[in-house]
């Protein structure tokens, strides 16, 4: 068969799991489109804007490790671009790849649609550059499967989106043949030499440590490290907490687990036991201002040792070349078992408070929606978390083994989650039951891809919490910019649904209207059903408020005078 440069696009797709792709079509990508449908080898699946694309890509990476979005030139890809730094933030590999003006038009000095009108198209380029780790422009066929097979590896490597943009006349332009994967995608092994050095490092830092405590963060998901977590878990002993940010990347069933670390909105008792621990061991944490809730636990400060996905920090040193996972199981074989820490969690009797149902005729609270939904949870549930006061009723919920939690608290972008959970459940349901928490304000900003579920006959389940506004931001520093206009957000189902639709969109005003409502989505099988919440605009989560505080005083401090 005689490849073309869309054809061996599709077939690397394939190679390296992306069974679907995302796109919305554009004329400057529209043989690349053909190209990638004629290959047979992954399928097309259609969004409503380039945002929701590249958030879509994003939802599908969570579920497959790798995604990709196609668009067409400056006004689809400017807007895939905030999802792709996105995915940047939240380590996810998403390629992105957009059309590009046809190759006789280079240097030319002519004018172009799509474009801000000047005759040098590159910018595009180089904005991708900064959002990306790989960026590559196709304008020789010839060139094109090096350019392909470069970003697909840095991809891989480094957990991080990629972009590409080809020449709108060279998609179906012929090139050479893939060949083995192997090549491309091959992970570059642990230095031993780093290895073992870094290990006697830390072996001597734990050394007659008094409490040692193990802290789980976000990227330790992208390196397959959660299984060694757990081992160097069995082998201290000791405690280990979850972050906001990285609820259910440790088993909350494990008899070692403590709660969420989340500075002084942490789960009863637990900034305790992390903030006196003198020997915190940190698997692929982020510390930034929302993470230690403004600045008010700082445990990069004390001596800890920081394993990222590829070097470790321990006793003022930094092991480049290390890989995370190899580097856990080593030292699991080689520290001493240590459960103070655990023990004194265990004897202050500190626990999640337990939510009590509400009278079934009494008005909704977030309070019995969590109840609820934490109800409905089994090993197969993935809990998509929005940016909102979803956030700290989701993370607030203590998890069955097998659950997962999806959340952008990285780059915190509302309205991630509507895309992102189309995405993630074209990659994973219906083996995975999707679940949603969403926020009123957030859903206005990507509703329409709940259509797109429609039209894929996707059975997610959307919690909408219609509290009429953007809590969060009250709770931060109030104004008149936190009031919303209101919609019939049920209502809208039936708009997406059009003639043949199998979307349901219910209210719930009362505990007794939301069972109702979750028997009725859970048996929804051909497509989503959208639960619209009533509650109060004062009733959120109690974390939420002191949050706010504590972040509306960070983003206050005063300029440090000269
Ligand atoms: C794209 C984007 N634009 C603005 C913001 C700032 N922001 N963060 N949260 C919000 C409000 C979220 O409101 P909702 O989704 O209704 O959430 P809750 O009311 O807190 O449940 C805003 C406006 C943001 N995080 N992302
Ligand atoms: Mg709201």
């Amino acid at each position: 068969m005689q490849y073309t440069v869309g054809r061996y696009l599709a077939e690397r797709f394939a190679q390296i799991g992306i069974e679907h792709h995302f796109a919305v079509a554009g004329d400057y990508n529209l043989i690349l489109l053909d190209e990638l449908l004629e290959g047979g080898r992954t399928k097309q699946v259609y969004c409503s804007n380039e945002l929701n694309c590249g958030f879509a890509a994003e939802g599908y990476a969570r579920a497959r490790g790798i995604a990709a979005a196609i668009v067409t030139f400056n006004v689809g890809a400017f807007s895939a671009l905030n999802a792709i730094g996105g995915a940047n933030a939240e380590n996810l590999p998403v390629i992105l790849v957009s059309g590009a003006p046809n190759t006789n038009d280079l240097g030319s000095g002519r004018i172009l649609h799509h474009t801000i009108g000047t005759p040098d198209y590159s910018y595009q380029l180089e904005i991708a550059k900064y959002l990306t780790c790989a960026a590559e422009s196709i304008i020789d066929p010839q060139q094109a499967p090096a350019q392909i097979d470069r970003v697909i590896r840095m991809a891989v490597l480094h957990k991080k989106p990629v972009y590409l943009e080809i020449a709108c006349n060279l998609s179906n332009a012929p090139c050479a043949a893939p060949g083995p994967i192997e090549g491309v995608i091959e992970e570059v092994p642990t230095n031993h030499k780093a290895l073992s050095d870094a290990v006697d490092a830390a072996v001597a830092f734990l050394k007659n440590k008094k409490k040692p405590t193990l802290l789980i963060g976000t990227r330790i998901r992208s390196v397959k490290g959660e299984e060694a977590a757990v081992k160097l878990s069995d082998s201290l002993g000791c405690a280990v907490a979850t972050m906001a940010s990285s609820k259910s990347y440790f088993p909350e069933s494990n008899p070692h687990y403590i709660g969420t670390y989340w500075g002084e909105v942490s789960d009863p008792g637990v900034q305790k036991v992390f903030d006196t621990s003198d020997a915190m061991i940190c698997l692929g944490t982020v510390f930034n201002d929302y993470s230690t809730s403004g600045w008010t636990s700082e445990p990069y400060k004390k001596e800890i040792i920081q394993v990222h996905p590829w070097h470790v920090e321990v006793g003022g040193k930094s092991f480049s070349g290390v890989h995370l996972r190899d580097f856990v199981l080593a030292l699991a074989e080689k520290v001493t078992k240590n459960s103070k820490a655990l023990e004194e969690f265990k004897a202050s009797g500190a626990k999640r408070p337990e939510i009590k149902a509400a009278n079934p005729s009494d008005a909704l609270t977030c309070a019995e929606l969590s109840r609820q939904i934490q109800g409905m949870l089994n090993p197969h549930s993935t809990l998509f978390l929005e940016t909102g006061d979803s956030w700290f009723h989701g993370v607030a919920m203590t998890l069955p083994k097998g659950a997962r939690v999806e959340s952008e608290m990285q780059w915190g972008h509302i309205g991630w989650s509507v895309p992102s959970v189309f995405g993630y459940a074209v990659g994973a349901a219906p083996q995975r039951q999707v679940i949603a928490m969403i926020g009123d304000g957030s859903f206005q900003l990507t509703a329409q891809e709940v259509a797109q579920m429609i039209r894929n006959n996707l059975p997610v389940i959307i919690f909408l919490l219609n509290n009429n506004g953007y809590t969060i931001e009250v709770k931060i520093h109030d104004g008149p910019y936190n009031r919303i206009k209101n919609w019939d957000y049920a209502g809208i189902i039936a708009a997406f649904n059009a003639q043949d639709g199998e979307g349901k969109g219910l209210k719930a005003g009362t505990g007794k209207e939301l069972e109702e409502a979750i028997k009725i989505a859970v048996a929804n099988k051909k497509g989503p059903t959208l639960i619209e919440c009533a509650l109060d605009s004062e009733d959120c989560a109690t974390t939420l408020v002191k949050w706010g505080k504590l972040v509306a005083k960070a983003n206050s401090r005063p300029r440090k005078a000269d």
